[in-house]
């Protein structure tokens, strides 16, 4: 099937859709998990055609060249192996000469006896064992950890974590006024340790510390694959610096040394279980059929979404206060991954590629931007994810309130009210016939929303593994779709050349007629005020 086809499919609305067979057709599960895609407009027609798709872009052999760690990364010349990084003890795996399970099982022993030794306060400050620990890094060494963090702040029972990503000094100050400095570690976390927040946010880390204490560098670690730009800059020895990598995506990195503050505030059982429900879903990925593969199925929906039905974002929707960011998280998941103008070949793609991905926790997003979601003339597609369970025993009414909250919305996106039924509700209510009238065009809902559903028993480690390994494998399955390389992120280097080249205008130190009129202007005002 090719684009075009796929699009001329496009025309049921899911109303017409509903049959008594309709949710068994289009929904898979996983275990406990459930992934429900009936109310979308799928039709047969266009989930088959995308299979197809699927056969002739060689899916399945690319996916096995990904796992079996061939150099997929071709603009990088890079393995992609965030699979392996979830492998249970034991594993044997080699890619040409390099044993993989070695270098994984090794770092993750390392990272593990370090993070206990901290735990247990063996490894310690000269004032006592750490209280806090703090994660200085961004983007994909700062958004994992900091959705485990926040998504199993429950299942915390180690030191308290904090997170300073941006080089805006807000976060480190409260760091500083927060934080018992004589007790506190500082991580710093930087695949490539050149990223100019991390290091200036480091730097301004290790001055405060070295006025506080007598020996800053014990309150040091860093994750990075260039351990000797740590010693060099930061003097961490070679015991506090936990390497991985380069096969290692930024935004495939949580399952990394980059956890290390998660080891650290869960523990290594906890950490473990996390990584275990990922593997759960390498295998499933890996092995089950289409039709029934969870992430297989979540990518067809996306690309129907985007390319069949032509809608331009995606809606997150989390009815889980501890998922809040993981549309933040999906955000650099997928638009790093799939936003790309030229396939792997380098041509141009001839279809729109990553969606807009947005998003935050129900209800909280109903009393905000629920009402563009019903009403507005452009719709937009969302994905709905529950908890049967709730957090803790006592709070069952409350999960029962959100589920409630959340089935509800999928109903009103899916078959909205009719004019008619809206004039009849008002009149049955009580009110005039022509003031009812006048009311229905505005309390009318077109309906013929889509959504999907994915539903689990309870957030768990396990479960938030899946869910990440879940979008992980979605991803790149949508990557195989537009044809692109989804490990590589040339794009943002652009911005970071120009922001280096920009500083000394900035600080005054060039004039500001020496950039073009667009910016002089800007930079003009700035000085001025
Ligand atoms: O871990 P680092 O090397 O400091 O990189 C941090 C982040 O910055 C880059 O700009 C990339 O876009 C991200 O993919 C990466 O995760």
């Amino acid at each position: 099937m090719n684009w075009n086809e796929l699009k001329a499919t496009f025309g049921p609305t899911i109303a017409e859709l509903q049959d008594e067979d309709r949710f068994l057709g289009f929904s898979a599960t996983f275990d406990d998990m459930l992934f429900d895609y009936s109310r979308t407009q799928m039709t047969d027609d266009a989930r088959e055609g995308l299979f197809d798709m699927l056969e002739e872009r060689e899916f399945e052999l690319i996916r096995e060249a990904m796992y079996s760690g061939e150099k997929i990364n071709v603009t990088e010349g890079r393995r992609v192996l965030h699979t392996a990084l979830r492998m249970p003890e034991g594993t044997r795996m080699m890619a040409d000469d390099e044993d993989i399970a070695a270098t994984v099982l090794d770092s993750r022993a390392a990272c593990y006896a370090f993070a206990d030794a901290v735990r247990a306060g063996e490894y310690a400050a000269a004032a006592g064992a750490f209280t806090d620990v703090v994660n200085i890094g961004i983007g994909g060494s700062d958004l994992g950890p900091v959705l485990v963090a926040e998504a199993l702040v429950a299942d915390m029972d180690g030191p308290r974590l904090h997170f300073v990503s941006n080089v805006d000094g807000a976060a480190l100050n409260q760091v500083f006024q927060t934080c018992d400095l004589s007790r506190t570690l500082f991580i710093i976390a930087s695949k490539s340790f050149g990223t100019i927040e991390t290091m200036e946010t480091a730097k301004m880390a290790l001055a405060r510390m070295q006025d506080e204490v007598a020996d800053a560098s014990v309150h040091f670690a860093a994750l990075t694959t260039k351990p000797d730009a740590a010693a060099e800059q930061f003097g961490i020895p070679a015991q506090r610096c936990f390497g991985f990598a380069d096969w290692v995506g930024g935004r495939f990195s949580v399952w990394s040394p980059i956890g290390l503050p998660l080891m650290i505030g869960l523990g290594p059982q906890k950490f473990g279980e996390f990584l275990a429900g990922a593997h759960e879903v390498d295998e499933h990925f890996r092995t089950a059929p289409l039709g029934q593969n969870l992430p297989v199925l979540m990518a067809c929906v996306g690309v129907w979404h985007r390319n069949g039905c032509g809608y331009p974002t995606r809606c997150v929707v989390p009815y889980d206060t501890r998922l809040a960011t993981l549309p933040q998280y999906l955000q650099q998941l997928d638009m790093e991954s799939n936003g790309k103008r030229v396939t792997v070949e380098g041509d141009e793609v001839d279809v729109a590629t990553s969606p807009v991905v947005w998003g935050s926790a129900g209800t909280n997003a109903q009393h905000a931007y629920f009402q563009m979601l019903h009403q507005s003339p452009t719709p937009q597609p969302l994905e709905f994810m529950i908890a049967a369970k709730p957090v803790a025993e006592g709070f069952e009414h409350m999960q029962k309130i959100l589920i409630a909250n959340c089935f509800a919305q999928s109903q009103a996106l899916a078959y909205g009210r009719s004019e008619k039924e809206a004039e009849d509700l008002m009149i049955e209510g009580g009110m005039g016939p022509v003031e009812a009238r006048e009311l229905a065009p505005h309390r009318t809902f077109p309906g013929n929303r889509p959504s999907t559903l994915l539903m689990y028993r309870e957030l768990s480690p396990r479960t938030l593994g899946r869910i990440i390994a879940l979008a992980e494998a979605r991803c790149f399955t949508e990557g195989v779709f537009w044809g692109v390389n989804s490990f590589d992120q040339w794009g943002v280097e652009l911005g970071k050349v120009l922001a280096t080249d920009m500083l000394p205008h900035v600080e005054g130190r060039f004039s500001p007629d020496m950039v073009d009129e667009a910016l002089s202007g800007p930079l003009a005002h700035y000085h001025g005020l």
